[in-house]
């Protein structure tokens, strides 16, 4: 879906499809360098990176696995005082297997080291994170663990391309930042976002 009929609802578009799709494919290309002939499992963190996490399996240059995970996080604004709480587990055996957790965005990064201490329980041979967009703050959150991200972005609220507010604007093709009046009715009230009845 194009954003033509929520452009009232969107500050700006800050990747096109085509910009999405053209980095989607770099990171496939690059993860594939470094798996080689190995075939690793894609652990898509439902339902931000759905999108991504297919585009990124249809555009790996070899043989993928992908399974699904579930979360609910609870952020309080920083790593250390937010929870997580499964909601679906993978349904495949990762013992042994190369991990590569995708995700639409690491914001805080409580999701994803949530994530990363979740699955290393499972001995895996190797994780390794892959997130389409990475906000301000987590820029140093994943030492240790092998990160290839597509793009940093500022702080405001993205929607689009697989991201949600309240359960919107998840079938926008682009990704794009929430209106501040859209955004603030997060907090608190519950507004229908312009243009919808
Ligand atoms: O780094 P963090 O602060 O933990 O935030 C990142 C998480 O937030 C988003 O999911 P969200 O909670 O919006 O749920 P959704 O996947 O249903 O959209 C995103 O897909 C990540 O999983
Ligand atoms: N949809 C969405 N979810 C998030 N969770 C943490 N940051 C974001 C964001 O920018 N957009």
């Amino acid at each position: 879906m194009d954003a033509s009929h929520v452009a009232d609802d969107l500050q700006s578009v800050i990747l096109t499809e085509q910009q999405i799709l053209t980095r989607v494919g770099e990171l496939a290309a690059e993860l594939h360098k470094n798996f080689g002939s190995r075939t690793p499992v894609l652990v898509g963190v439902l339902g931000g990176a759905a999108t991504f996490t297919v585009d990124l399996a249809r555009a790996y240059p070899g043989q993928v696995e992908i399974g699904w995970m579930a979360v609910k996080s609870y952020s309080t604004g920083n790593r250390a005082s937010g929870s997580v709480r499964l909601l679906k587990d993978l349904d495949l055996d990762i013992t042994g297997r190369d991990v590569v957790i995708v995700d639409g965005v690491i914001d805080t990064g409580l999701t994803m080291s949530w994530l990363i201490a979740n699955l290393a329980q499972r001995e895996p041979a190797s994780i390794t994170v892959c997130a389409l967009l990475r906000k301000p703050e987590t820029a140093h959150l994943e030492a240790g663990t092998p990160t290839y991200i597509g793009f940093d972005v500022g702080a405001g609220l993205i929607v689009g391309y697989g991201l949600d507010h309240e359960g919107h604007y998840r079938n926008l093709r682009c990704a794009a930042v929430l209106a501040p009046e859209v955004y603030a009715a997060r907090r608190g009230r519950r507004v229908v976002p312009r243009g919808r009845t």
